[in-house]
């Protein structure tokens, strides 16, 4: 697996290795000891998520939970193609409100790490596109929130004229929003890559 780090600390790229063979090809999509041997562990996973969007366009986001049950969350394209991006949401950090972004699909086989304390969202480039991702908190409905996706000055592409959902298209402006989210210093993996 390659790793990346991004221009926002804390997010990284993971990119696996794919084997190819005469049927097709085998990837390790995640695999814990590897990472731990690049220096980086991650928190524990204990929920994985799947979705579809049938339409080219559909955004969705820009969401966190907050504690006690902030989610981190590894996010991949199984189908299709799309524009991932976090969003850092902790008060005093040096980089907070500033985003990156990655086009995840499942040719470029491209995973995006989003630490806790960061908004995650993400636009449609083509039609019926899944993303899989990997959680490290339960859902949790009452910690559910969410900021105006067009809220925060990301670059989400020329023209785009978003399916949202009803939360969604209700969610505060981030400078209306007051995140549960402090600053704790840089992840352990930062120094180390
Ligand atoms: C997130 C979640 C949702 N649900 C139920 C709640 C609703 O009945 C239905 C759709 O939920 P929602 O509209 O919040 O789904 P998305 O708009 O895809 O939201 C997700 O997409 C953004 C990009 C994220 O990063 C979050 O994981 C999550 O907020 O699934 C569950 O049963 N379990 C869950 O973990």
């Amino acid at each position: 697996m390659y790793i990346e780090k991004t221009p926002l600390p804390g997010v990284l790229v993971l990119v696996p290795k794919r084997i190819g063979d005469a049927r097709g090809f085998f990837s390790e999509s995640w695999n814990r000891k590897t990472l731990l041997a690049a220096g980086v562990e991650l928190p524990e996973f204990v929920q994985d998520n799947h979705s579809m969007s049938a339409a080219i366009g559909t955004l969705r986001g820009l969401h966190f939970q907050s504690p006690p049950h902030a989610q981190g969350k590894l996010v991949r394209c199984g189908r299709g193609r799309l524009f991932d991006v976090a969003v850092d949401i902790r008060k005093g950090s040096p980089t907070y409100g500033q985003w990156y972004g990655a086009e995840l699909s499942f040719e470029n086989a491209r995973q995006l790490w989003i630490p806790a304390g960061f908004l995650h969202g993400f636009v449609t480039r083509e039609a019926d596109t899944e993303i899989a991702y990997k959680c490290t908190d339960h859902y949790a409905p009452e910690c559910d929130g969410g900021v105006a996706w067009d809220s925060v000055g990301i670059d989400w592409g020329d023209g785009i004229k978003p399916l949202l959902s009803a939360k969604d298209a209700g969610a505060p402006a981030l400078a209306d929003f007051d995140s549960p989210f402090t600053y704790a210093g840089p992840f352990d993996y930062e120094a180390r890559l």
